[in-house]
């Protein structure tokens, strides 16, 4: 260490020779058949200070606007969520106000129209807001996610004029909450498999939905259900019903229930719960017109994974920097953990991964943006991210020994949260499968269409 730190920098010994390569004036006096000093004639000097936070300079890759609804929704979620995280996790609640607050700040439904309440703000601003929240929480950036990719994303891109008017902007407040139901008991991976039915009854011009559904973030809560089923009328397509519970409950009562689900270890904060559906009768206008088989769902999935890519590695960054703090702090065997080999190639490994991880997102973002990516990609950020982010917080949770396992330090609650993230919106293998099969051209899945 004191060797290399009474060294002269190498930047110091080179840059009077890059200088004189780059002054025209002396450049003149070297003989025409001198051989260069440097092999490139315009040699970049590391001139950046190296941020362990933003590893491969994030931050300059991104517009104003995207910069300012970053730092918006970072110190909202750091004084208004992080404060009420441990009470909430132990209590296993989730506070519906937190919905409202999302949306008065504009963070609901960030790639929506602005027509409809929404902000046109594009792709990358919308994964920046979901790590800002995942550094806090991943049952919060659940909660956004279900809300802009899969319930207001589909009705603004496959809804009927009435269903965006009616929903997008009470949705884009928060003051109503949606959910998005696709998995069942029996069909989580392989959706194609569907047994929640949709009746056509030509008298009373309604589907009659019957059927049940599980593991559906905010159903409990959800003002409107996507509910998605198969539509005997249309040759058992699958379509999307929008379901007022308001409405159901006036004429129905006890037809459409949401039980929460109990003793979750992992996203303790978030609430999750099942549906059953039992005759429940929604109008004709219900059903998202434009949405045909199970590449409506899909396309949902697609942008809420995305989301994921961007908040999981929010969580391993929140993670990394107890960590650090830790073992700065931390002394054992008459020195801080920090500065022990073996615990600077463990931060190094996280923060290498995290800003590879970063600008994978940022790319297919960007993709995103110009109309021009593909499922692949996604499935390729979100398993990546995911697994990342599920290792980095397993090891900062080691870094911190004994300490580590209470929730005063937050890390094994990321990592618990971490373990449902992995699994959600299509598992870590799953997105392996659909990767195997696009690198192949064999699909290793039998049954159809698995992909959730
Ligand atoms: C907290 C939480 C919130 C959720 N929120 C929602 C929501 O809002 N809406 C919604 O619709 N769903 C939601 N889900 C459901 C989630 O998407 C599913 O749990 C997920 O898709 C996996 O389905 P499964 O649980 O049925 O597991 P399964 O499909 O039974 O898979 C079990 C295991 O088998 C593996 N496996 C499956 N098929 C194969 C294969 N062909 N080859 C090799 N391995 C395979 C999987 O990778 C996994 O490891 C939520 C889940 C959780 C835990």
């Amino acid at each position: 260490m004191s060797s290399l730190a009474t060294r002269p920098r190498l930047t110091s010994l080179v840059a009077p020779r890059l200088a004189s390569i780059a002054a025209p004036r002396r450049r003149s006096t070297l003989a025409a058949d001198s051989p260069p000093l440097l092999p490139s004639p315009r040699p970049s000097l590391a001139t950046a200070t190296f941020d362990w936070k933003d590893p491969l300079s994030l931050s300059a890759s991104l517009t104003e606007d995207e910069l300012l609804i970053y730092s918006t929704a970072r110190s909202f979620a750091q004084s208004e969520l992080l404060p009420g995280i441990v009470a909430a996790t132990r209590a296993a609640t989730f506070d519906r106000g937190i919905m409202r607050a999302f949306g008065g700040l504009g963070l609901l439904g960030l790639t929506c129209p602005a027509a409809y309440g929404g902000a046109d703000a594009g792709y990358v601003a919308y994964g920046l807001t979901a790590r800002a929240v995942e550094q806090v929480d991943s049952g919060y950036r659940s909660a956004m996610s279900v809300q802009s990719s899969l319930v207001m994303h589909p009705i603004a891109l496959f809804g009927s004029e009435e269903q965006k008017e009616t929903w997008l902007p009470r949705l884009a407040s928060g003051e109503k909450v949606g959910c998005f139901g696709l998995t069942e008991p029996d069909h989580g991976s392989d959706p194609s498999g569907m047994r929640t039915k949709a009746r056509w009854d030509g008298e009373a011009r309604e589907w009659v939905l019957d059927g049940s559904k599980t593991w559906i973030t905010n159903s409990p809560i959800a003002d409107v259900l996507l509910v998605w089923a198969r539509a005997d009328a249309d040759k058992g397509a699958v379509r999307g019903f929008l379901i007022d519970r308001a409405a159901v409950d006036r004429v129905q009562p006890g037809a459409l229930s949401t039980p929460e689900i109990e003793g979750k270890l992992s996203l303790r904060a978030s609430i999750t719960g099942s549906i059953s559906l039992d005759g429940v009768r929604v109008p004709e206008a219900s059903m998202l017109p434009l949405a045909r088989g199970l590449g409506g769902p899909f396309a949902c999935l697609n942008s809420a994974r995305y989301g994921i890519s961007w908040g999981a590695l929010g969580a391993a960054e929140a993670c990394v920097g107890v960590a650090l703090d830790y073992t700065l702090g931390r002394k054992q065997f008459g020195a801080p953990l920090a500065s022990q080999q073996l615990i600077q190639k463990k931060l190094a490994d996280a923060v290498t991964e995290i800003g590879l991880g970063f600008q994978a997102s940022l790319a297919v973002g960007r993709n995103k943006e110009r109309h021009d990516f593909s499922a692949e990609q996604i499935s390729l950020v979100k398993r990546n991210s995911c697994g990342k982010a599920l290792d980095i917080a397993r090891m900062c949770r080691d870094m911190l020994g004994g300490n580590g396992i209470q929730d005063e330090y937050h890390i094994m609650r990321h990592a618990t949260n971490l373990e449902t993230v992995n699994t959600y919106e299509g598992t870590h293998d799953i997105h392996a499968l659909i990767l195997g099969k696009a690198i192949t051209g064999i699909p290793a899945f039998k049954s159809g269409f698995a992909f959730m």
